[in-house]
């Protein structure tokens, strides 16, 4: 007695926390849970409005003494006209004149009312689940699973409604349906024997038209039903368990309802006191006592689930949970079985269609190189690919259907992305090779065409832009839209390939920087030829002053010329002085190089000699000197010497006048700039000896010489001159020739010759043709000194009886064949044959 009330007690603290939530209930609400309450809805969620369903019908403090019964069977069996019938509840009942369609959906629950007629108990709760085979789910029979599952572990009589011609049918007796919920039953919750789980299988046969008796019906589903628990998979420790050791059975059939419509009323009237015997009435006094029930009725203690009242919302939703979340009852269906191996099959088709047109890619993809249209292909192949999937799958399973689609989709993609990825590389590739080529070739034009104004700058940007927007421009064909294609944009490839071309931006920037030094240099060089030539040519006491400045001059030229050059590269600062550091070095080079090539020994041998000879062989005023032997020639020419002997030891040290010192050319060339990737020559700023001592000597050894001979052929000159015939010498001549004269002029024949001579040579002389005489007479001679020759021969031959060096002999004879003396006329020509 005393643990009784210590249930109570417990019993109506949970009623009290199940109706905190109540108080705040409208009317309205109340009013709609007086019909029952939809325990689990369409979306498989329990209801939160149990608790207060039962408050509100006075159940929860009913404890013990109430009941639960469910309905189990096909859609629009009658299900829900029986319990209206049975326990005076309302559940909706289809109209059977506008359409035949499921009414029931989820599970309802209702309390019975109360038969006045019979006096008896009205704490039933009633519950109408949703038929099986429902059309209106289609094929998703995971919740007439799930349902029916529920009703069973929650209910201690389970009513299976059937129509008497479904009996012995697998599929319309629900027995495929029923075994796996037996199985997921036994697995979940008969093992736990903490509580009872005995339930009573109440079959109600409908529309029985009594051909059959009652007693086959009944065998014949006991004999299915047996079957069905042999092949069940039992929990360990269940093996051998039978299905009477977890449920009983009642059966009943029930006539037409229509075609027998008050015998249908009669029997489901007894039917109704059935389910009441046993039951005491409300004002009963023992109706608290534990366990309720009686075991001459329908609801038998033995079915009793022990849950008080209070705690059955919570009871029945915690088994909800555990079905939902079980994963046994997620079995594939038939449908779904079919939908798997369907779709299976349609994927295949839809992937070789793809294959046709993907694998050429892929076979090409081995080489590296640029795929052109690979982006509208894939697009294409996985368009149509998907799309035939979703034609032809979509008329299976759903669930199936999409997973399968999802799947298929996801393999291809996979395939698609090796080729957008090998295309993205190759394209960066691509570019980075046409940006290098487009500069290079740029570059090169601009080095070879007469005007170097070009900008570096521009044309790296140019070029960059037109490599970056043609990737771009085709890695963007590859691109896939989903959710799980976001390898196919080329966000990442694009930041690489920007990196690269900077790098070899920088790259050809350092050449082209390298190249304008060399340029600069070879300028320097030019300019600095000319000016260096002619101040060695003067070599006054300012030579290297204005050597030195020259230099300067021509150097900072070139330094302003590349550092406006450099900017239009767009260098860095660093770079740029790089650059600036390493053109002064190569202008030092320059001028070195230049100076020793002036101060050559042959060179410089020559200027000496040009500057000895101005100062001797001209006066002061410039004039050429023709030496006379009166002539200071011994004076001049020492002069002459010390003044140019002078210019070797200036020569010699690169020395500015004004500091009598070396210029400061390692100060002027600078600090090496801190980078450290230098590939220069090392240039010697140090050392500003031109000519060592040696080789002062030698040249002064040499220079001495040379002037030597100058001075002895200066000296035979004025000797030379001596030994021309004196004036005297015409005054003789005159003096003994003056009768000759005299002769000549007395004589009008030789005076008339003189006068015809003096006339014929004034002719000749304005007609300027001394020269053609002088030829003609010339060639006169020489032809006069062969025939002579010639004489000359016959003679000798002659005087040696034919004698003749053997030598000589052919070769006069191949003359003699040629102008033997017989042949020549008179003039010493060749005779014709004639003559
Ligand atoms: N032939 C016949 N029809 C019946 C019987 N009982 C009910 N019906 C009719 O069958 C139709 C369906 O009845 P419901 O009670 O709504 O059936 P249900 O199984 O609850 O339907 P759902 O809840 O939609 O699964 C209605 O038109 C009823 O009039 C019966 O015993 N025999």
């Amino acid at each position: 007695m005393s643990a009784v009330n210590g249930h109570r007690r417990r019993s109506s603290a949970a009623m009290n926390n199940s109706l905190a939530g109540a108080k705040d209930v409208s009317p309205e609400e109340l009013e709609k849970l007086a019909a029952g309450v939809q325990v689990i809805d369409e979306q498989k969620m329990f209801t939160s409005s149990l608790p207060l369903y039962l408050s509100s019908q006075n159940l929860l403090t009913a404890g013990f003494s109430y009941h639960v019964v469910a309905v189990f069977g096909s859609q629009s069996t009658g299900k829900s006209t029986l319990l209206n019938h049975l326990f005076g509840t309302d559940f909706n009942v289809m109209d059977a004149k506008t359409a035949r369609q499921q009414t029931t959906k989820g599970i309802w629950m209702s309390r019975a009312k109360e038969d006045e007629s019979m006096n008896m108990g009205k704490n039933i709760l009633v519950m109408d689940v949703e038929g099986t085979d429902g059309r209106e789910r289609g094929e998703d029979q995971d919740f007439e699973r799930k349902s029916a599952l529920f009703a069973l572990a929650t209910s201690e009589v389970l009513i299976v409604n059937i129509w008497e011609h479904q009996v012995g049918l697998y599929q319309g007796a629900n027995m495929g349906l029923l075994k796996t919920v037996f199985e997921v039953n036994l697995g979940l919750f008969l093992k736990d024997r903490s509580t009872t789980h005995r339930s009573l299988l109440f079959f109600v046969i409908r529309d029985h038209i009594g051909d059959t008796p009652l007693v086959n019906l009944s065998n014949t589903l006991i004999a299915d039903l047996t079957r069905i628990w042999t092949s069940l998979a039992k929990p360990p420790g269940l093996e051998n368990s039978e299905i009477t050791d977890f449920f009983d059975f009642e059966f009943t059939a029930l006539p037409h309802k229509m075609l027998q419509a008050e015998k249908f009323i009669d029997e489901t009237k007894k039917l109704r006191g059935r389910f009441r015997e046993g039951i005491p009435a409300e004002n009963d006094s023992l109706q608290d006592q534990f366990p309720v029930g009686n075991k001459d009725g329908i609801f038998l203690p033995a079915y009793h689930r022990r849950i008080p009242a209070d705690g059955f919302p919570m009871y029945a939703e915690n088994i909800w949970n555990q079905i939902v979340t079980n994963k046994d009852l997620d079995l594939p269906s038939q449908q779904e079985l079919l939908a798997q191996f369907r779709c299976d099959e349609i994927a295949a088709t839809c992937t070789a269609g793809f294959n046709d047109i993907i694998a050429p890619f892929e076979e090409q993809a081995k080489a590296g190189k640029v795929m052109a249209g690979l982006g509208p292909a894939m697009k294409q192949a996985l368009g149509t690919a998907v799309e035939g999937f979703e034609e032809a799958g979509g008329r299976y399973h759903k669930a199936v259907f999409e997973r399968k689609r999802d799947e298929l989709r996801k393999a291809l993609e996979t395939r698609l992305r090796s080729l957008v990825v090998g295309q993205f590389t190759a394209l960066s590739k691509r570019a980075v090779a046409e940006f290098t080529e487009d500069v290079t070739n740029v570059l090169k034009l601009a080095a070879n065409s007469a005007s170097s104004t070009y900008d570096f700058a521009k044309i790296v940007l140019e070029s960059r832009e037109k490599v970056v927007s043609k990737f771009k421009e085709e890695a963007e064909e590859c691109y896939i839209p989903g959710e799980a294609t976001s390898w196919s944009s080329y966000d990442t490839e694009l930041e690489g390939l920007q990196k690269d071309i900077d790098e070899i931006a920088a790259r050809l920037r350092g050449e082209e920087m390298k190249r304008l030094v060399a340029r600069l240099e070879r300028d320097i060089k030019t300019k600095l030829q000319e000016p260096v030539e002619l101040e060695f040519k003067r070599m006054d006491e300012t030579l290297w002053d204005r050597v030195w400045k020259t230099w300067q001059d021509t150097l900072s030229d070139a330094v302003g010329k590349f550092e406006t050059k450099s900017r239009s590269f767009n260098s860095t600062d660093e770079e740029t002085a790089v650059g600036t550091w390493r053109l002064r070095r190569r202008g030092w080079a320059v001028l070195r190089a230049r100076i020793d090539e002036e101060v050559l020994e042959g060179n410089l041998l020559l200027k000496l000699r040009e500057s000895f000879e101005d100062k001797f062989r001209y006066d002061e005023h410039n004039v050429p000197r023709v030496w006379k032997p009166t002539d200071d020639i011994e004076g001049a020419y020492a002069k002459a010497l010390n003044a140019t002997l002078v210019l070797i030891p200036r020569v010699s040290q690169f020395t500015l006048s004004a500091t009598s010192s070396p210029p400061d050319v390692v100060a002027y060339l600078g600090e090496a700039p801190a980078a450290d990737n230098f590939d220069e020559e090392p240039v010697d700023s140090t050392s500003f000896e031109i000519l060592s001592e040696a080789k002062q000597h030698d040249l002064t050894q040499r220079f001495k010489r040379m002037a030597d001979s100058v001075f002895i052929e200066a000296k035979r000159s004025a000797i030379g001159g001596v030994a021309q015939i004196p004036t005297w010498m015409y005054g003789l001549l005159l003096a003994l020739g003056w009768n000759e004269i005299w002769a000549v002029v007395t004589s009008p024949f030789y005076f008339m010759f003189l006068i015809m001579l003096g006339l014929v040579g004034y002719v000749i002389y304005s007609l300027n043709l001394w020269g053609p005489i002088y030829k003609v007479g010339n060639a006169a001679v020489e032809q006069g000194v062969e025939v002579g020759k010639e004489r000359l021969r016959e003679f000798l031959m002659q005087q040696n009886g034919g004698r003749v060096p053997a030598a000589f002999a052919g070769r006069l004879e191949r003359d003699t064949d040629n102008i033997a003396m017989d042949n020549l006329d008179s003039k010493g020509e060749k005779k014709s044959h004639d003559e």
